[in-house]
């Protein structure tokens, strides 16, 4: 029988559908990926921002996380938001017992600015975390924690993605430009080469969720065997769809989506 691609996420929810859990479990289902979720904190938010949070127990966290690897293959995984360290431990140790491949949203503040991790825990991220990463996808504000440095333009995004990998030990880096002015360019290094990923900007306000979808599609091509470029090159496809084809639903900051490509598949 062909084996099922089987992908994880570990992150927190959002109700109004547009980040988290539930982005990721949306992207995995539209890339025909077996989804499978552990969630780490109940975020009671919408496009407006974060009204309450609510953490899981590190024992049920834990719990889930056997539920899941005792009895079903994890072929890749990713974390989004670990609010704290005790939780960030548990994963961990999880982490070092299996093979899948590991994307690494570093999830820290959400589009709308709330925070979404503790502000002590962002330290033991990217100690104890960041090296176990067969990939980590920063936005600019995450990429500045990790390096240090301000990031004003693309050849700074370029130098933050292998300072990443040289100096802070994720095997590869992809930092996203989203946040930059002009066409939302991101800068993969994996070791050896730098590699770029272009898109037009598209006038939208709708971009809430766009970091876990991204990496929620990066996992699941990963999922399918797709080498590191490929599958961000697939990816990068999935969330440009999914931004050009969003919709004006919240307040805020808009969802994106999810079945975006499948739209640009009727117009072509
Ligand atoms: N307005 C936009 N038009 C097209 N692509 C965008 C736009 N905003 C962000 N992106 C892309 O969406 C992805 C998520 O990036 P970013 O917004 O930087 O991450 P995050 O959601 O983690 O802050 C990246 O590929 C980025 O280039
Ligand atoms: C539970 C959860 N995880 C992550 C985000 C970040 O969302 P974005 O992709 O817009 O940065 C979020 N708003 N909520």
């Amino acid at each position: 029988m062909k084996q099922i691609p089987c992908a994880l996420t570990i992150a927190g929810t959002d109700p109004s559908g547009g980040a988290g859990i539930q982005a990721d479990l949306k992207t995995f289902q539209e890339l025909a990926v077996y989804g499978m979720s552990v969630i780490t904190s109940v975020v009671a938010q919408n496009t407006t921002g974060v009204q309450n949070v609510h953490h899981i127990p590190i024992e049920m966290i834990k719990e889930q996380m056997q539920s899941v690897f005792s009895d079903m293959p994890v072929h890749s995984l990713k974390t989004g938001m670990i609010a704290n360290e005790s939780m960030m431990r548990v994963i961990v140790e999880q982490l070092s017992k299996t093979d899948a491949y590991y994307v690494m949203d570093p999830v820290m503040v959400a589009t709308s600015g709330d925070p979404l991790i503790a502000e002590e825990a962002r330290d033991f991220l990217k100690e104890q975390l960041l090296p176990l990463a067969t990939v980590v996808t920063p936005n600019i504000p995450e990429a500045e924690f990790i390096t240090g440095q301000k990031i004003h333009d693309i050849n700074d995004l370029k130098a933050a993605a292998s300072e990443i990998v040289e100096k802070h030990g994720a095997r590869a880096a992809l930092v996203k430009g989203g946040h930059l002015e002009g066409d939302a360019v991101d800068y993969l290094y994996d070791g050896n080469t730098i590699h770029t990923f272009h898109s037009k900007r598209f006038d939208t306000t709708s971009t809430h969720g766009t970091g876990c979808t991204y990496s929620a599609a990066i996992t699941a091509y990963l999922s399918k065997g797709f080498p590191l470029y490929e599958a961000v090159n697939k990816a990068k496809q999935f969330v440009t769809a999914a931004i050009k084809h969003s919709f004006p639903l919240g307040a805020g900051n808009g969802p994106t989506n999810h079945w975006g490509i499948r739209e640009e598949r009727v117009e072509q």
